[in-house]
């Protein structure tokens, strides 16, 4: 581990004071000055704002963030390190899908006993640029105003940067709207997911011999997602998002999940919704988290549509309409399903207690269901686990049917 020295901002020889080392320049022209962590040079992406307290590690290694630059509202992190497990990628392409990391206060040296690498070395060997010493009060409350923005982070240690170009990329940069970014993040080849350790603190990893065989199509797929699965008695394999219909079905599967992802849902809709409606008219129990309930909303022929500034924390309140209960959830997305483009089949059973908007829907005539939320958590809540157990539950019904 390098010393507190090497990590803190430091004025460049010759300088009297510590100036700019790294730089968030937003589409609109705005720039904000601070100083650079993590990997050096530039990348686009649009702005969002998490509000989780805890879990920064989950979240920078989620694979939905791909195209995302993240300011996190809370102002310590980095403080307690990094380690090897707290990690959401499954496969390696999808090691880096986050552009940047947006910090109010310098990162400390970790203090924590399962740390093993300082988060500024982290960042680094990841290739996530970030910034630190920024307002993210303001830069959350503009978010706010005007929604998620495109920008640039830069980090140069030399303080040296050419701002007319930096202004010019995130003016440029095209957004996420109409972005395709599973191909970036999904896993190039077809896999078992073996969980065989039980954790009896935890409860995570498999207990008896695994009663399920479920397909989960990966569109950028968490760890924590395929442990749960596997927790509530499922062989999974895991398959890249390109996969056909027939070659899934082909498996004999007892159930099929669709994965989180990144981007716009109706761009990877267009090759990914016509298996889906293959996979559903089969009548195979699916459920769908996210990226995934968008998919399966885009299936039914409803629609996906980009909202002003997302959700991304770790205490949203829902809904669940078919028991009257509030759990609180972990969320992450910058589009949602338009309830109002649903058809009479798929039944509204989650709502949002923050906004209203769509959380989850079932359908009447098959057995599919899918959230908006992350009901595995990683970070967050585990109040919404109990939504592994009804997918269970969903294809012993139709086993025993
Ligand atoms: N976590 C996810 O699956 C995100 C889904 C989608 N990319 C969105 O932003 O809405």
């Amino acid at each position: 581990m390098t010393s507190e020295q090497d990590h803190a901002p430091t004025a460049p020889e010759g300088w009297a004071e510590p100036r700019p080392t790294a730089l968030l320049v937003l589409a609109d022209g705005t720039v904000l000055e601070g100083f650079g962590i993590g990997a050096t040079g530039h990348l686009a992406g649009e702005v969002c704002f998490n509000t989780a307290i805890t879990g920064y590690e989950e979240i920078l290694t989620d694979p939905s963030y791909a195209g995302q630059i993240i300011t996190f509202t809370f102002p310590h992190i980095g403080n307690v390190g990094t380690n090897e497990e707290d990690i959401e990628t499954v496969s390696m392409a999808s090691a880096s899908g986050v552009r940047g990391v947006v910090l109010r206060t310098a990162v400390t040296d970790p203090s924590n006993y399962r740390a093993t690498r300082h988060f500024d070395d982290w960042l680094k060997a990841r290739g996530i640029p970030g910034i630190t010493g920024i307002d993210t009060r303001a830069l959350t409350a503009l978010i706010r105003e005007a929604g998620m923005p495109n920008a640039v982070i830069a980090h140069a240690p030399d303080g040296v940067f050419d701002i007319e170009t930096l202004k010019k990329e995130a003016s440029a940069w095209p957004g996420l709207v109409g972005m395709d970014l599973v191909p970036g993040v999904t896993s190039i080849q077809r896999f078992d997911w073996d969980e065989t350790t039980w954790d009896p603190e935890t409860g995570y990893g498999r207990q008896e011999a695994p009663q399920h065989h479920v397909v989960a199509i990966d569109y950028g797929v968490k760890r924590n997602i395929l442990r749960l699965l596997a927790r509530a008695g499922c062989k999974v394999t895991v398959v890249p998002a390109t996969t056909s219909a027939e070659d899934i079905l082909a498996l004999q599967p007892d159930g099929v999940f669709l994965s989180n992802g990144p981007g716009d849902p109706a761009a990877t809709g267009e090759y990914a919704v016509p298996v889906i409606q293959k996979v559903i008219e089969k009548g195979v129990p699916t459920f769908g988290i996210c990226l995934g309930h968008q998919m399966i909303g885009l299936a039914v022929g409803g629609r996906t549509v980009k909202m002003h500034q997302g959700h991304h924390g770790a205490n949203h309140p829902v809904k669940d309409l078919t028991t009257g209960k509030v759990e609180i959830t972990s969320m992450n997305h910058g589009f949602a399903v338009d309830r109002d483009s649903l058809p009479k089949n798929a039944v509204e059973t989650h709502v949002s207690l923050f906004d209203g908007s769509n959380a989850g829907i079932a359908l009447a005539d098959k057995p599919v269901f899918s959230v908006q939320y992350h009901p595995e958590a990683s970070p967050g809540p585990q109040d919404s686990h109990y939504l592994f157990d009804r997918f269970v539950e969903m294809i012993e019904k139709h086993k025993a049917a």
